[in-house]
């Protein structure tokens, strides 16, 4: 079988379902046509997925309904459509059983979860949410997950981890179809604790609906998507549902952002809390400090309010790593894990790789270039604030944003940006269908209104050049900081994947310098 994503997030031996059961259990589902016997082995969203077998669903989207590709679903082997009424008159011609249902895709977690038998599932699910640092949060809880001896699968921004093979992810969450094939593909591959990267939008459009968590954590909350939410309150409104009974057994909330402790009064399961930062609020029952910061790690404590206490470090920069390390921490203890145990698997430092996220592509020589994936004015702040304390030289910055994403948020990256580096090219990031000029307009407006003014602002395309321009001025001793495209592969432009890999790229451009 061809060895694209979709493949792996596939149970190899499903159990088939009978047709005319997924009836008798949902009593919503309506037949519009045809005659419902034969089996289902899987469920899928997109045309291009479908397997033989499969019931296709045809969801109203944002530019196309999915029931217009209904023949071509049925040519690659699904046996039943479901869909609206709307996409019942669409798909009406596709010669397979047609479904209806009034909200097809509120309905697609349980019914994925039947289809693949994951409405019990054995393994642990750790589910995180927040900001800035789901995606380390999920990678350190898979990496103490496996010093505790366990087999851990992960599905982040960046990648899937199902047993041992890794996927490259394309949303943050995946769709509940895909969701909850993955679980089933980790069930038999004898995936034992799964960590979640959850995002608001995947509350939202329910793509965890049917997933219990044995443990939900939060990070903390700033300034995103509220081209999607409107405002704040909208943005905290739709993280919430996901601390309520349906959803998890419990929480670990941080408190290092303010609606943390507005996350503790409103959740429906029990909550222990965690803070990492001075003003944080005085009394959560624990506290991370951190004890030593190099380029290569950071050391910290954790200490309960009884007394109990672990050091440990993560082999990441920055105060807020160490933050998400306590958080993953706290919520294995709280998922049952004994803390004497986790303590003492984690005493020489908890091992994990985390690709894109403040990663280090240079060598001993030369100017320290990080490449991050943080695309908002609170990550920038924390990575920045860490690269500021361990340079000995200047922090150099390269950034950008993303076109046809919240706009309001520009102005603020660019203040911050410009008030903790020294030398500050604003370049391109994912343009899309916006004008890149700007997009960077826009950041630039920021940068005039920052506190501090770097020695050098400059506006720089394409970010192969901005990132040759950097290492150009760069001297031993200043780290560069290239914040935004992280782990990816590529470009957004115009709706083109456009292959790029700035981890490459700042790699070619150290050798060209000489530095490796
Ligand atoms: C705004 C949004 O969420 N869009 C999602 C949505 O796309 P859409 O509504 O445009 O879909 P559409 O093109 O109109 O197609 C409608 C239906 O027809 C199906 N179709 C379409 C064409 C075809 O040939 N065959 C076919 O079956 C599609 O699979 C879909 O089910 O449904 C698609 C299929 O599942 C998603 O891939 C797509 O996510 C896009 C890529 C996206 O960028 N989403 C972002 C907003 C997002 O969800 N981000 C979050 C958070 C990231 C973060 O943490 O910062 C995430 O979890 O990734």
């Amino acid at each position: 079988m061809a060895d694209r994503p979709s493949d792996v997030f596939r149970p190899e031996h499903p159990t088939p379902r009978e047709l005319g059961n997924l009836l008798a259990e949902f009593g919503d589902v309506r037949v519009v046509t045809g005659d419902v016997t034969g089996q289902l082995t899987g469920v899928t969203l997109a045309s291009g997925d479908v397997r033989p077998g499969d019931l296709y669903v045809g969801i109203r989207g944002a530019h196309r309904h999915g029931a217009e590709f209904a023949a071509d679903a049925v040519r690659a082997g699904a046996v039943a459509v479901m869909t609206d009424d709307e996409g019942a008159a669409l798909a009406a011609a596709s010669g397979v059983p047609i479904l209806a249902v009034e909200n097809p895709r509120a309905r697609l977690g349980a019914i994925s979860a039947w289809v693949y038998g994951t409405e019990e599932n054995p393994a642990a699910l750790y589910g995180v949410t927040g900001t800035n640092g789901k995606t380390s949060t999920v990678y350190l809880l898979k990496g103490i997950l496996t010093q505790l001896g366990e087999t851990a699968g992960l599905t982040s921004t960046a990648e899937r981890h199902i047993g041992d093979r890794v996927v490259t992810s394309t949303l943050t969450t995946p769709e509940a179809t895909e969701m909850h094939a993955m679980l089933a593909r980790m069930r038999e591959v004898g995936v034992t604790s799964v960590a979640v990267e959850v995002s608001a939008q995947a509350l939202s459009r329910h793509r965890v609906d049917g997933l219990v968590h044995d443990v939900a954590g939060f990070t903390n909350l700033s300034h995103d998507h509220l081209d999607d939410y409107g405002d704040m309150e909208g943005y905290f409104a739709a993280k919430l549902p996901l601390f309520q009974p349906d959803r998890s057994r419990r929480a670990v909330v941080s408190l290092d952002s303010v609606w943390g402790a507005r996350l503790v009064r409103e959740a429906g399961v029990p909550v222990t809390t965690i803070a990492s930062l001075d003003d944080a609020e005085a009394d959560a029952d624990w506290r991370v400090v951190v004890t030593d910061e190099t380029p290569e790690y950071t050391a910290f404590t954790l200490t309960a309010r009884d007394g109990r206490m672990l050091t440990t470090s993560v082999p990441l920069i920055g105060r807020h790593m160490a933050a998400n390390a306590g958080l993953a921490l706290v919520m294995l203890v709280e998922g049952g894990h004994p803390f004497e145990r986790v303590a003492d698997v984690v005493a020489d430092g908890i091992d994990a790789y985390l690709p894109g996220r403040a990663e280090r592509v240079s060598g001993d020589t030369g100017p320290t270039v990080y490449v991050d994936f943080g695309h908002s004015a609170d990550a920038f702040r924390s990575t920045l604030e860490a690269v500021n304390r361990l340079t000995a030289g200047r922090t150099i910055m390269v950034m950008g944003a993303s076109g046809d994403r919240d706009t309001t948020k520009r102005h603020e990256m660019g203040r911050v940006a410009a008030d903790g580096s020294d030398v500050l090219i604003v370049t391109d990031h994912h343009p899309r269908f916006e004008d890149p000029q700007r997009v960077r307009s826009m950041l630039l407006e920021g940068v005039v209104d920052a506190e501090h003014a770097p020695d050098e602002v400059l506006e720089i395309v394409p970010p192969e050049a901005a990132i040759r321009a950097a290492i150009e001025r760069a001297r031993p001793g200043d780290t560069i900081l290239w914040a935004g495209p992280g782990h990816l592969a590529y470009r957004d432009i115009r709706g083109e994947k456009v292959p790029f890999s700035a981890r490459d790229e700042a790699r070619a451009a150290l050798r060209e310098a000489g530095w490796v």
